[in-house]
């Protein structure tokens, strides 16, 4: 049998393992239903015995027993699903490489790697997962003496074979040996792939540059800079898989905490860890994780974010704001309001002041004045259920509750004529009666009470900022009188429980120092994508919250076009003890040669992009006027979408005005075939949109058409914009212009096609 008949008789070998496994899970799951639904019925017919308190005990024992064997069986199912799910997969593709190996004088191995792990009948090893540490010799090893390493030893071995494979729909495509990293030819094949609406992974060839990124579990602190389409975002999520193999025992799906620039981002990259046979972890906005965290404010739409993404300018308060300087104000400021303590609110009900704020402040100086204030905060709130007690007990001998227990009595006495009375009884009743109505009348007072809402939050910001306000108006050039405007404004908005993302950072952290408060999301691991947008407090606030959480954080500068602050300038303030590993991923894998070539002209850091091998055409650039321009856009989408190809085109706008506009302006024939993305709300549903480009940014399509570069690209910034814009292409790129471009005159003649239209 020559080789490659071999490898087809291998894999049909291995589909019917998994075929089998899958029969074996699927009756499981069925019997285990059946179980479960006959426990659920269980369950929900048995009654408390309430006979006597033995019975009654055994009862609950035995109920907790039953519900704990239900859970377990719950769990046993939804773990058998997930393998379902990766079993599936590996349908598909079982697996993607081979390699042979020998330790010392042992006989010869093999082993096939694939997404996950697979053993035959005799539970031999069929399939190793990936990120299992022996797997490391196929991304890592090259052939001839290497080397595996686990946690504690290290092996030597004699790595004879690496071999290749393109398996889809369970069919053997291709197979190549190759030596050392991964095959180029392999790698070029994958890449000349077209797009999906959704991003894939990148398992079969990840690059060793990559591979020590995904893999790095020495370091907590990992920074990954790299030109666009350098697979930042790739190895990010490899690494969110490999971590959760890595620490499979304990890590739980919902300590993963993955922050993405917006939804249509999130939606483009929610299916590469099903993909790796791990669950979606939610990924989340800053936006809405803050949302999360003050649920009694709205955060302030931006609807200046597409603005800031096209001048890079932010207000300077803002900046002031989303700075760590101001973040540092906070500690002294709550350590000098600790000896009389924060603004407190008088306890109403019904416009009554029940418990007056002057009050608090006397029992709030009663506390122990050793104690930081949030200790002594939560000393007063202990004071104060306490007292509303004492209220509760007070407001009993009132005449209204009198009268309307009374009421309620006879009531109950109607609905339940049978039961016997005596006076003692009745008592009991009246007063369980009464304690009930006065609870019930003070309950939103206990809420209050329990929520710290005694304590008056927006005024002890307002009061922050106004003590810091002479240090901040030093140190900037913003005057008394903004200040004083912004102060005005943003008490306006606490009126209406609004609040701006950056102040709500401040006020959490405020917050958070005045009285203890509950997170319930506990992250053990935090990955930031698009990290040049990511403002200093922004990571400083999670730092806060998570102190002892892995984070990596990934971006490009040179895609840097929100005006904030960067990180990479604040990793010493922000991680002051802790050692931040950098790395820099330098080969474009997104763009051709060509494209990566042109789109190097607009870079505006000194980078050193190294280009990948894969070819395509010289990018395109058209020149005439708005007219001309229209009229060839439309011929371009009317011959792409005659001829069907499961190529993703994006007519690439500057602002989300333009996008709209060229829309409209579209015939209305052509329209149909095209898809506007005006909001990141939007799901990428055709082969042909219109997109702006902050919009586009961390996307990618197979062809790019960038609309109408002309004199609106002027200033540095726009140099900036020009090259996100660009640098999504992956086989194709044209660029529409009026000539004016004074960025397009300097690109170098001999890396493009110019045509005048
Ligand atoms: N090792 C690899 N093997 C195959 N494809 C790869 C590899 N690394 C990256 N790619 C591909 O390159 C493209 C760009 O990757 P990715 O989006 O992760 O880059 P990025 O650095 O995050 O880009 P951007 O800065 O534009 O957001 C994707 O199509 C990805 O699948």
């Amino acid at each position: 049998m020559n080789e490659r008949a071999y490898e087809r008789h291998h894999l049909n070998e291995v589909l019917q393992f998994i075929r089998k496994e899958e029969e074996l899970l699927q009756k499981q799951q069925q019997q285990l239903t059946t179980s479960m639904q006959t426990k659920v019925k269980e369950l929900t017919e048995n009654k408390i015995n309430t006979g006597n308190e033995e019975a009654f005990y055994e009862s609950v024992i035995a109920y907790r027993e039953q519900e704990k064997e239900l859970q377990l069986t719950y769990q046993t199912t939804e773990a058998k699903q997930k393998r379902l799910v990766t079993l599936a997969t590996m349908k598909n593709t079982p697996y993607f490489a081979r390699i042979d190996f020998s330790e010392g004088n042992d006989v010869q191995e093999t082993l096939y790697l694939g997404i996950a792990s697979l053993r035959n009948p005799s539970d031999e090893p069929i399939i190793v997962d990936w990120r299992a540490p022996i797997a490391n010799l196929y991304y890592e090893g090259e052939l001839g003496s290497t080397y595996y390493e686990t946690d504690h030893e290290r092996f030597e071995v004699f790595l004879s074979l690496k071999r290749q494979f393109k398996i889809q729909d369970g069919s053997l495509i291709s197979m190549v040996d190759t030596s050392e990293a991964i095959n180029d030819e392999f790698l070029l094949e994958i890449l000349d792939e077209a797009s999906t609406s959704q991003m894939k992974n990148i398992v079969a060839t990840i690059q060793k540059s990559q591979n020590e990124i995904i893999r790095d579990t020495d370091n907590r602190i990992v920074l990954i800079e790299g030109i666009a389409g350098s697979g930042k975002t790739s190895a990010l999520l490899q690494r969110i898989a490999f971590l959760l193999y890595r620490h499979r025992k304990w890590l739980k799906d919902s300590q993963v905490l993955l922050f993405s620039p917006n939804h249509l981002f999130s939606d483009y990259i929610s299916m590469v860890l099903p993909s790796l046979g791990e669950s979606e972890i939610p990924t989340k906005t800053f936006y809405q994780f803050l949302n999360e965290l003050l649920p009694n404010y709205t955060l302030k739409q931006k609807d200046t974010q597409e603005e800031s993404f096209l001048t890079g300018d932010e207000n300077q308060i803002e900046t002031v704001k989303n700075g760590l300087s101001i973040l540092k104000k906070i500690d002294p400021y709550v350590q000098s309001i600790q000896p009389i303590g924060p603004l407190f609110r008088s306890l109403r009900l019904q416009g009554k002041v029940y418990i007056d704020k002057k009050l608090i402040r006397q029992w709030y100086l009663q506390t122990n004045d050793l104690l930081p204030l949030y200790q002594r905060t939560q000393l007063l709130q202990e004071k104060l259920l306490k007292k509303l007690g004492g209220l509760v007990n007070d407001e009993m001998k009132q005449t209204w509750v009198k009268e309307l227990a009374d009421e309620k009595l006879i009531q109950y006495m109607k609905e339940h004529p049978h039961q016997e009375y005596t006076e003692a009884s009745e008592k009991t009743l009246l007063k369980k009666i009464k304690k009930s109505i006065v609870k019930n009348k003070f309950a939103a007072m206990k809420r209050s009470i329990m929520a710290f809402r005694f304590v008056n939050l927006p005024m002890q910001y307002i009061h922050f900022l106004q003590q810091v306000a002479p240090t901040i108006l030093m140190e900037t050039t913003i005057s008394e009188k903004q200040w004083q405007q912004h102060l005005a404004q943003l008490k306006n908005d606490f009126r209406n429980k609004i609040i701006p993302v950056e102040d709500g950072i401040l006020l959490f952290l405020l917050t958070k120092a005045i009285y203890p408060v509950d997170i319930s999301q506990k992250a053990r691991f935090i990955f930031i994508d698009e990290m040049q947008d990511f403002p200093p407090a922004q990571v400083a606030l999670l730092k806060e919250l998570y102190p002892d959480a892995s984070i990596t954080l990934c971006g490009d500068l040179n895609q840097k076009v929100l005006g904030n602050d960067t990180i990479v300038t604040h990793l010493k303030e922000l991680f002051p003890n802790q050692y931040v590993k950098q790395y820099q991923l330098t080969t474009s894998y997104r763009s051709t040669a060509e494209i990566t070539a042109v789109a190097n002209q607009f870079l505006s850091q000194e980078d050193t992009v190294k280009l990948t091998a894969r070819n395509g055409e010289k990018p395109m650039i058209y020149v005439g006027s708005l007219a001309a321009q229209h009229a060839l856009l439309s011929q371009i989408i009317t011959k792409i979408q005659e001829k069907p190809s499961h190529h993703r085109t994006a007519i690439i706008t500057k602002t989300i005005q333009e996008a709209i506009q060229l829309h409209e302006k579209l015939a209305e024939a052509t329209k149909q075939y095209v898809q506007l993305i005006a909001s990141e709300d939007t799901f990428m549903k055709r082969s042909i949109m219109i997109i702006p480009a902050f919009l586009a940014k961390g996307l990618e399509f197979d062809e790019v058409y960038v609309w109408n570069v002309s004199t609106n690209f002027q200033t540095a910034h726009d140099q900036l914009i020009l090259y996100t814009m660009v640098s999504r292409a992956m086989h194709q790129l044209t660029i529409f212009s009026d000539g004016q471009s004074p960025f397009l005159q300097q690109v170098s003649k001999e890396l493009v096609n110019v045509e005048t239209i």
